[in-house]
């Protein structure tokens, strides 16, 4: 990532060298007039020397999250990088993220003007849009309703607690068959072309009341780049920060645009279609439910809320795309650890060969009876920590943390993945080991032990899909594992090195599955 702004250092002319050099100069000279004064009693922020234009990008590499925690242990929980010109804060240890975003929440939780974000939802995402205060909380609480109410609402066959519960356990029940059968036509999967589009089916279902099959060319190619939209809007992309890498030409560039403008399209077409069937006494998902409140809006005479019908319906494009990746992502990595370790694999079947049986399928009512898997899950999130920073923030006044001073408007990373490794919240925080989330006897959750995983967020910007996210990890690895074995190909190793964006997936690799004895 890092190395892409070497080539414009070469086929410069000496005449445009000098102007560069000039250029340099004076820039470097007005930002150092232009310092802020740091307040008396705050001290400067401390952190790496910073090269004039790139600023500290060579330093933080490919892999962000393991080059600044590694920076944290020199400069401390707060410190500052600059990535070209612009500075960045960057925030690690539990205390300290704790602080910023519970403590001093409203100060922290903004989001910085990027470039990449203007090409999300066309610059209207609720996750990534510089919305003011306003505007966005207004649209959070129409999101956060829209969500609770279409997901805890009674599905169509009373088996269910609700229609989430439905959704998920048809879809993995569904997912289970596809993988026999794709084992049968081609004798191994890869595991993350199928969860993805199971997972894309079940908010597809709360946000829109239908499902795609899983030959849908269109969902299952747009659900499958997933990963390319991740690099670009992941925390430290240099073209966010140094204007002239815009115009260098960029694979991964070229591909964040076209799977937003396929994404977009897709989107447009579902709310449409919403518009032209839409009956307010028959509100039948999340699209309509938002089509429905911009209609009440217009005949609130009282109503002062100044959102956009394109903002207000346009949440459900954020609801979607957050929905299917992380969840998707987290699932994929879980099969992937389930092959790498299959002593844990045996583990889990049998416990829900004790605790469930063969007779019926597992519910999310069983999960405080599943105290291994509910375990296994925190471990995964721990451990591979594949949301490994939040979306950037960024202060909305000046403010200042242990001590130091952080002007207004300044871009925060916080890095989620160096309170998941952290040596003093974690023994041995490299291993794998599900059971340091189990009580000693080893028979019940500790649910404080699991609060300390950090992966949703904290404070005023938390996830707002976190109880889904956690019920559908949960619900779709009960019905898989009580289901399939999991195994790699004979004679290969699994590559578990993630490749790192918002989301850190894991390589694409090739699985197989057999039947569980009884199915
Ligand atoms: C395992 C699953 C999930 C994980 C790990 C996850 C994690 C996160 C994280 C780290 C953030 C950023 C927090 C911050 O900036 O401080 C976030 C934001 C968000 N998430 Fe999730 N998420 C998950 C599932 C979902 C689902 C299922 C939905 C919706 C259906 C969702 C919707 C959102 C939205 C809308 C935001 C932006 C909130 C805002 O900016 O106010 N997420 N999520």
């Amino acid at each position: 990532m890092a190395l892409t702004i070497l080539p414009i250092l070469g086929p410069i002319s000496v005449s445009e060298s000098l102007v560069a050099i000039i250029t340099i100069c004076l820039v470097y000279l007005l930002m150092r007039l232009n310092r802020t004064k740091i307040p008396d009693g705050l001290q400067k922020l401390p952190g790496p020397k910073p090269l004039p234009i790139i600023g500290n990008v060579l330093e933080i590499g490919n892999n962000p999250h393991l080059s600044l925690t590694a920076m944290s242990k020199c400069y401390g929980p707060v410190f500052q990088i600059q990535i070209g010109m612009r500075p960045v804060v960057v925030l690690s240890g539990n205390d300290v993220i704790r602080q910023a975003l519970l403590k001093q929440g409203e100060e922290f939780s903004g989001r910085p003007e990027l470039y990449s974000t203007k090409f999300i939802s066309d610059g209207k995402s609720l996750a990534f849009s510089t919305d003011q205060v306003g505007v966005w909380r207004a649209r959070r609480k129409l999101a956060l309703n829209a969500l609770r109410t279409f997901s805890t609402v009674q599905g169509k066959s009373p088996k269910y607690s609700c229609a989430l519960e439905e959704h998920i356990s048809n879809e993995g029940l569904y997912l289970v068959q596809r993988l026999h059968s794709v084992m049968k036509a081609d004798g191994s999967f890869d595991p993350f072309r199928h969860i993805v589009v199971s997972v894309a089916n079940v908010i597809c279902g709360i946000c829109f009341g239908r499902r795609h099959s899983h030959d849908d060319d269109e969902l299952v190619r747009l659900v499958n780049m997933s990963d390319e939209f991740g690099k670009i809007v992941g925390s430290g992309n240099p073209a966010d920060f140094i204007p002239f890498l815009r115009i260098l030409p960029s694979t991964t560039m070229k591909k964040f645009l076209d799977i937003n403008e396929r994404f977009s399209k897709f989107m447009k077409r579902l709310v449409m279609e919403h518009y032209d069937t839409f009956d307010k006494d028959n509100i039948r998902d999340i699209t309509d439910s938002l089509i429905n409140h911009c209609e009440d809006r217009k005949l609130d005479e009282n109503s002062n809320l100044q959102v956009s019908d394109e903002k207000i319906v346009g949440i459900v494009n954020d609801l979607f795309g957050a929905g299917f990746d992380t969840i998707s992502t987290a699932l994929s990595w879980a099969v992937v650890y389930l092959v790498h370790y299959p002593e844990v694999q045996e583990r889990l079947q049998r416990e829900l060969d004790e605790k469930i049986g063969k007779d019926r399928t597992p519910l999310l009512s069983d999960r405080a009876n599943l105290p291994l898997l509910e375990s296994f899950i925190l471990e995964i999130f721990r451990h591979s920590s594949f949301l490994p920073f939040t979306i950037p923030h960024c202060t909305s006044k000046d403010t200042s943390l242990n001590g130091y001073f952080i002007p207004k408007d300044t871009c925060v990373f916080v890095n989620q993945w160096q309170v998941n490794h952290d040596p003093e919240l974690w023994k041995d925080p490299s291993s794998f080991i599900p059971d340091r989330f189990l009580t000693a006897d080893g028979t019940e959750l500790n649910k404080l032990e699991g609060e300390k995983v950090l992966v949703f967020g904290l404070g005023k910007r938390r996830c707002i899909g976190e109880s889904i996210g956690r019920a559908e990890v949960f619900l779709f690895l009960a019905i898989l594992l009580q289901r399939l074995k999991f195994t790699g190909m004979p004679g290969e190793m699994l590559d578990m090195t993630p490749e790192y964006g918002l989301t850190m997936k894991h390589k694409r690799c090739l699985l197989r599955v057999t039947p569980q004895p009884g199915f």
